[in-house]
């Protein structure tokens, strides 16, 4: 389980946030979105390098918060692209050639718990790509165009899916390579190894483990930290 590479994708713009800068600057509980996501792998003794993927006017301040918060894990903070899946290949490349293993953990998810990233680890061994997801609570409904309901699917296999998300590096980098080379895009990284054929192990995630994307998101992220304080 040991010499693992993360790769934590931070490069977005933040627009549904609509704070005006990169959401994962905005601040926690006197610190960085940015900062909590890492420093849980900074943490963990399963890690051994990981890579945070900025936007290109964001390197400089993100290499001064790794200094100031001395996570000295991060080897590299390389610039990302246009869509989050265009960051990740750039964080895989930057790993180091001795990492066979990888997990790709979103910037703006800052709540997940060592012990529920060891968990994870622990359930995912043997897996060749293994991913965190929830049970869905309410009805899911597909619509058409029109705003029509075409179907009403069978909730008990659908996930919420997030991040962490492991992969074998030789698999992960096929993937992101074969899906640049036709201009295939996915929301997530392992809906690229599921295009290719590749199976996806599905793993129990956390309620709270949840990625800050609007406003409120903020919000309920102050509660949980709060909540964990007590
Ligand atoms: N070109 C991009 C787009 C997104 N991300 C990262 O992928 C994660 C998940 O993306 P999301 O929450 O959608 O962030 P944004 O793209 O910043 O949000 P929005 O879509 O509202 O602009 C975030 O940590 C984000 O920084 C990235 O590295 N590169
Ligand atoms: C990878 C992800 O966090 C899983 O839920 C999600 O798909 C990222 O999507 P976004 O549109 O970039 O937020």
């Amino acid at each position: 389980m040991a010499n693992l590479g993360i790769v934590i994708p931070a490069a977005g713009q933040g627009k549904r946030m609509g704070a005006g800068c990169n959401k994962q600057f905005l601040q926690l509980k006197g610190q960085p979105i940015l900062i909590h996501a890492v420093r849980v792998f900074q943490m963990s003794d399963y890690v051994s390098e990981i890579v945070i993927v900025g936007a290109e006017n964001d390197l400089a301040l993100i290499k001064e918060l790794v200094d100031h918060y001395k996570l000295d894990k991060v080897v590299s903070v390389c610039q990302g692209g246009a869509q989050r899946q265009d960051s990740v290949r750039s964080g895989v490349l930057a790993l180091s050639p001795a990492i066979q293993r990888v997990v790709v953990h979103d910037g703006a998810r800052p709540l997940l718990t060592l012990k529920d990233f060891h968990r994870f680890l622990q359930e995912a061994e043997g897996f060749s790509a293994a991913i965190m997801g929830i049970q869905v609570k309410d009805t899911i409904k597909q619509v058409n165009n029109s705003g029509i309901v075409t179907d009403t699917l069978p909730r008990e296999l659908l996930r919420a899916v997030q991040t962490p998300q492991i992969f074998e590096r030789n698999k992960l980098e096929e993937a992101h390579m074969r899906a640049a080379s036709v201009g295939y895009y996915g929301t997530d990284d392992a809906s690229l190894l599921e295009w290719i054929g590749y199976p996806v192990q599905m793993i129990e995630g956390s309620l709270e483990n949840i990625k800050v994307t609007t406003p409120e998101d903020l919000w309920l992220s102050e509660r949980i930290l709060a909540m964990r304080e007590k």
